[in-house]
């Protein structure tokens, strides 16, 4: 187990901007993912960290450790990537014994240690078998066994799930999880799968265009999001914008063009964000904040619209209600009420502190 830290890393391809200014420290054993839509720069981020690529500005430390310009081979790092890079001629045990035959182990040695690698991952029995005569889960579990069995300080992932279909996703997922917490092998993983970034890390860096956006807990990221494009990214939101009308007292009141009001709260601002009264401003509501309101019920961050969509799900009722020239996405956990359907009057209320200010 080890810390891995980007002192300012940039990387630059000729003209072609890769990465810039990286500044991360991932914690000794943490589960830590880089997130972010195609050419974000995550794949970029970890070969440097791999070492398949060196950086053009700032340094990379494993531990104490100086790794900016260390070969790959001297790193002690485990891969996995997305299209496994297994050998397909070989078989199971001769895929996972490869490292540390390369590392001119003992045969002894390796026999135990494939056997101990191949029980992680739950493919005991499965050595004998060729990589062609398995499923694309268990093929990815021989990929993890092949990362494991060196006995890694850091493993890299990089879109590990994305070759397989959802059931198997999910499984391997839980599989992934469970295995780092087991080791506690320091991990960096790669998705552009928000679902997926929530549900297994303990932190989570946001990129885009080769920028970090914001680094945090899976919570902080969708409770406190840094900005627009993380607000948008991670989970569904409403963005709306409206006017700054008053800033009071601690709240903030917002005024939309279609003549509604809502307030919120001050701490409930975007970090280096500064709101003025009378100036544009951006908010974001998650759906599932929202409740029904009753009918009769009138007063502040209570808006009435037309239910433009209504979708039942199982195990929420969807809807979109339109509200004046402003469509609000809404989210209920089904409890058996009614349903609403298209074109019924909904009146719905906005809790004050579900109002997040992005500037
Ligand atoms: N070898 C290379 N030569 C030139 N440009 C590159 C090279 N590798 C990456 N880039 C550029 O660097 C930027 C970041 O790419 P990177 O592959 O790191 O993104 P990514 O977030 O991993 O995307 P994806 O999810 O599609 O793999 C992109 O603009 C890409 O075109």
């Amino acid at each position: 187990m080890i810390s891995v830290k980007l002192d300012h890393v940039s990387k630059m391809f000729g003209t072609v901007k890769g990465v810039e200014d990286i500044d991360i420290h991932i914690r000794s054993g943490e589960f830590f993912t880089f997130l972010g839509p195609s050419g974000c720069g995550k794949t970029t981020t970890l070969r440097m960290i791999a070492g398949f690529y060196y950086p053009t500005e700032g340094r990379i430390m494993f531990g104490e450790q100086d790794v900016t310009y260390l070969p790959p081979n001297k790193r002690n790092i485990g891969m996995v990537f997305q299209n496994y890079a297994l050998f397909p001629h070989l078989t199971v045990f001769e895929n996972v014994a490869f490292g540390l035959q390369v590392r001119k182990q003992s045969k002894q040695e390796i026999k135990e240690k494939v056997d101990r690698a191949l029980k992680l991952v739950h493919l005991d029995g499965y050595g004998n078998r060729r990589i062609d005569q398995l499923s694309g889960g268990q093929q990815q579990r021989v990929a993890l066994a092949r990362a494991l069995v060196i006995e890694p300080q850091i493993l890299l992932l990089d879109e590990p799930l994305s070759n397989l279909d959802a059931k198997l996703r999910e499984e391997t997922r839980v599989e992934i999880k469970r295995l780092q917490l087991e080791l506690g092998v320091t991990t960096i993983y790669v998705t552009h799968d928000q679902a997926e970034a929530m549900a297994m890390s303990d932190r989570i860096m946001v990129m885009k265009n080769g920028v970090i956006q914001q680094v945090g807990t899976p919570q902080e990221i969708y409770n406190r999001p840094n900005n627009e494009f993380v607000a948008s990214f991670i989970g569904e939101s409403n963005l709306l914008e409206g006017i700054v009308e008053e800033i009071h007292d601690q709240q903030i009141r917002v005024r939309f063009s279609s003549d509604w009001v809502l307030t919120g709260l001050q701490e409930n601002v975007a970090p280096k964000t500064t709101l003025t009264k009378g100036e544009k401003v951006k908010i974001s509501i998650r759906p599932e904040s929202i409740r029904e309101a009753k009918t009769e019920e009138n007063g502040e961050n209570i808006v009435r619209g037309k239910v433009a969509l209504s979708e039942f799900t199982g195990v929420s009722v969807n809807y979109i209600t339109q509200i004046g020239e402003l469509q609000l996405k809404s989210m209920f956990i089904n409890l058996g009420n009614r349903v609403y359907q298209r074109g019924e009057e909904l009146a719905l209320s906005i809790p004050k502190e579900s109002v997040y200010f992005l500037g």
